[in-house]
């Protein structure tokens, strides 16, 4: 007689591994009472590692003897509930990434390494009345006294909690403790994530957002699964829909998941919904802390925070009672993410609003693609809201032909004249370049040697300021070189503009208005956004120079003018998304311009003003010229009309990538039929990165199934080829990027 196979637990560990792990349960507990969504301390070779259950009370196939205990439990109830462990199961096949590394991207950090759920808040300190520094209790006590000091520059007027006290110099807790005896500070316990204070203003609806609100969520109860485009002209008011239909959600009793873009997650559009509602609201941003993150997270998981709002990731926060999902900006590539595992967190959200009966809104002024081509085909609803909200008017678009023009440093005499008259008017002013340093080029006025990244093999970005060169693709950098290294002439010249040069030039030019710089350069210190964002509405800066940073979402009243130094380099690129990426980004730069009473304009400074796009754009708008752009998809049988999939490899040797790819396509081919193409393998478009050689092979299919069938059935034996050991590869569903 066989004995029966145990029962035993499936444990997901952070791991490259395409399967989950079995364990038997620890000693003295039945697999089936330890619940799937808790996490366990399991040991893999000689590793301990904090893995996520996954399933429990199965079979293994492996033999009884072979199978360890998982060593213990660290949560009591489920850290993670049953739909978000489906969209945790879901993201891993559809992506065909370890489910390992899937839970890596679902949990914040703190719950990750295995630290302990913390039910009781957190607790906080704030200075007893009156209490002094100065006090003679003290006058021995200099660092207690220095902690006093800094409690009361915090506030005197509330408690902080330790990630506001980490600021301290050396350990605060000791001394903490010997002011708390002393009667001068008192402790305070609070929950983690407190309500925000509401009551703020609102604005009455027109009859654009009442429309789009009553369509998207009538009155009453939750209306249940359903995909809505809200294709809004920029300044329209979708945030105040939004707001709206979040409204209706609560007042049924549920959630409300709100993603925004990267950077999108601003000060101002806090202050609107913290304004608006009196409730917990969980705000999941890189600016967090460790503790923060585990406490919004945690507060959204028990259903105790009504609103979440977040980036990409927030689309994995467990959410009990969801009933809206808000995308803001959906067409926004932030949404995509790029490494690892490469999830587009909008269609994660709709998938997991199917499973939990929600509404999912898509806001945009310029939806994507795929987005709009779903609209149309009436797997969406599509609601349009055709004018700016308020008194505020469209701005008016022109193109400044710059073909046989001087330009001084990329601004043409008209650009700069319009400028000039903008801020003698008392008007705010944005110039928009996509590129961040001085200049992209750094060339021998004596031989035309160019400074080029030896990993990358292409020409390495001039920062002025910092006097260095910087490769913006792999982060290299060097000293600037005093001369050219292959002739010896001194001083190689700068060619073409970054956003640096262009504030320097600005500055020269009008040196009586504020110039203000918003790049990636700019803002790399935590919190220094939030900071030149506030000092764009302070109007002490009449002049912003910026790269897509400027163009998201953001709300500048005093705007009136924006240039476009350059719209040409969309134009011409080999990415099949460029004139879709380029149409999005005009569009959404100018909608900066004159969205309070001022009217605006935009000045597109280019050297193809025939090109069709460009034409299409200004004169028929967004919807126009996306048509355009979905007919030559269409024809060229690419994405919306289509499903891809890329597989990347690199190595330092330029033959492995292509010699994988080469036999990944022979041992994938015969599955492939005649329902999935296999384009490639190239070069990548970008050939080689950080000394790393680079090439893709591309699948594509009508339909979705048969390319998730070839991927189920292949991907498993190209890691059993001999080529996979010598690169690195991976996979990209549904990739945003061809490179
Ligand atoms: N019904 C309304 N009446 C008056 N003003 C309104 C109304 N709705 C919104 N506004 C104002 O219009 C401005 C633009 O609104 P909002 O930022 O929501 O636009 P948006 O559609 O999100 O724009 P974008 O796509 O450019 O981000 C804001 O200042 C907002 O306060
Ligand atoms: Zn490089």
């Amino acid at each position: 007689m066989t004995s029966p196979s145990p029962r035993i637990i499936r444990v997901a560990v952070p791991l490259p591994l395409r399967e989950a792990l079995d364990y038997l349960p620890p000693s003295g507990k039945a697999a089936s009472a330890v619940s799937p969504g808790v996490r366990v301390l399991v040991r893999v070779g000689q590793r301990r590692l904090v893995g996520l259950v996954v399933e429990s009370g199965v079979s293994s196939v492996i033999a009884p003897g072979r199978l360890r205990p998982v060593q213990s439990l660290l949560d009591e109830a489920p850290l993670v509930d049953a739909q978000t462990l489906g969209l945790i199961r879901f993201a891993a096949d559809y992506y065909h990434h370890p489910i390992g590394e899937v839970v890596m991207n679902a949990l914040p950090g703190l719950l990750r390494e295995g630290a302990p759920v913390d039910a009781a808040g957190e607790t906080a300190w704030r200075a007893a009345p009156g209490a002094d520094p100065a006090a003679p209790g003290l006058a021995r006590a200099m660092r207690q006294r220095e902690l006093l000091g800094y409690l009361l520059e915090l506030g005197a007027d509330r408690a902080h909690a330790a990630e506001a006290l980490a600021a301290f110099p050396g350990d605060w807790r000791p001394l903490m403790r010997a002011l708390e005896e002393k009667g001068l500070v008192v402790r305070e316990q609070r929950p983690c994530l407190a309500p925000s204070p509401g009551g703020g203003e609102r604005h009455v609806l027109n009859p654009a957002q009442v429309e789009a609100v009553d369509g998207i969520w009538p009155q009453g109860p939750a209306p249940g699964f359903g995909v809505h485009l809200l294709e809004g002209v920029t300044g329209s008011g979708k945030t105040e829909v939004y707001l709206s239909l979040i409204e209706r959600a609560l007042a049924a009793g549920r959630q409300a998941l709100v993603l925004v873009p990267e950077i999108g997650l601003t000060p101002q559009l806090l202050a609107r919904f913290r304004s608006r509602f009196a409730v917990p609201i969980a705000a999941l941003h890189s600016g967090l802390g460790d503790g923060e993150r585990r406490c919004a997270w945690l507060t959204a998981a028990r259903g105790a925070a009504p609103i979440v709002i977040g980036t990409r990731s927030a689309v994995f926060t467990p959410l009990p009672h969801l009933g809206l999902v808000v995308v803001d900006e959906e067409h926004d590539a932030s949404f995509k993410q790029q490494e690892n595992l490469r999830y587009h967190a909008r269609d994660l959200a709709i998938w997991r609003a199917r499973q939990q009966g929600a509404r999912v809104v898509l806001g945009s002024a310029t939806p994507a693609l795929e987005t709009l081509h779903h609209a149309r085909e009436g797997r969406y609803a599509h609601h349009h809201m055709l004018a700016r909200a308020g008194a505020a008017r469209p701005p008016t678009l022109r193109l400044l032909d710059v073909r046989h023009k001087r330009l001084d440093s990329g601004l043409s005499a008209q650009l700069l004249a319009a400028v000039g008259e903008r801020l003698a008017a008392g008007g705010q002013v944005l110039l928009f370049l996509n590129r961040r340093g001085f200049a992209p080029v750094l060339i021998c006025q004596g031989c035309g040697w160019v400074a080029r990244c030896p990993r990358c093999d292409t020409p390495m970005t001039y920062h002025a300021q910092a006097r260095r060169l910087r490769c913006h693709h792999c982060d290299r950098e060097t000293r600037l070189p005093e001369a050219c290294p292959e002739c010896g002439q001194v001083d190689p010249m700068p060619l073409g503009q970054g956003t640096e040069r262009l504030e320097t030039v600005l500055a020269a030019r009008f040196p009586d208005a504020g110039v203000l710089r918003i790049d990636r350069d700019t803002t790399r210190r935590r919190g220094a956004l939030a900071e030149r964002l506030e000092a764009v509405h302070s109007g002490e800066y009449p002049l912003l120079v910026g790269t897509q940073m400027l163009t998201k979402g953001h709300h500048f009243p005093s705007v009136t003018l924006v240039g476009v130094i350059d719209a040409d380099q969309g134009l011409y690129s080999v990415d099949y998304r460029a004139h879709e990426r380029l149409a999005q980004l005009l569009v959404q730069v100018a909608g900066r311009a004159g969205r309070a009473e001022q009217p605006g304009e935009v000045l597109i400074q280019t050297g193809q003003p025939e090109h069709p796009l460009l034409i299409t754009l200004l004169r028929d708008g967004y919807p126009a010229a996306a048509d355009a752009i979905l007919a030559e998809r269409r024809a060229a049988g690419m994405p919306p009309f289509a499903h891809l999939a890329l597989l990347r490899a690199e190595a330092p040797g330029e033959a492995a990538p292509m010699a994988f790819l080469a036999a990944a396509a022979a041992a994938l081919r015969p599955r492939a039929a005649r329902t999935v193409d296999l384009l490639g393998p190239v070069p990548a478009p970008m050939p080689r990165r950080a000394g790393r050689h680079r090439a893709q092979l591309l699948l594509r299919a009508r339909s979705r199934a048969p390319l998730h069938r070839l991927l189920s059935e292949g991907l498993p034996l190209l890691d059993a080829l001999p080529e996979a050991r010598r690169v690195r590869w991976s996979l990209d569903v549904d990739p945003v990027d061809l490179y």
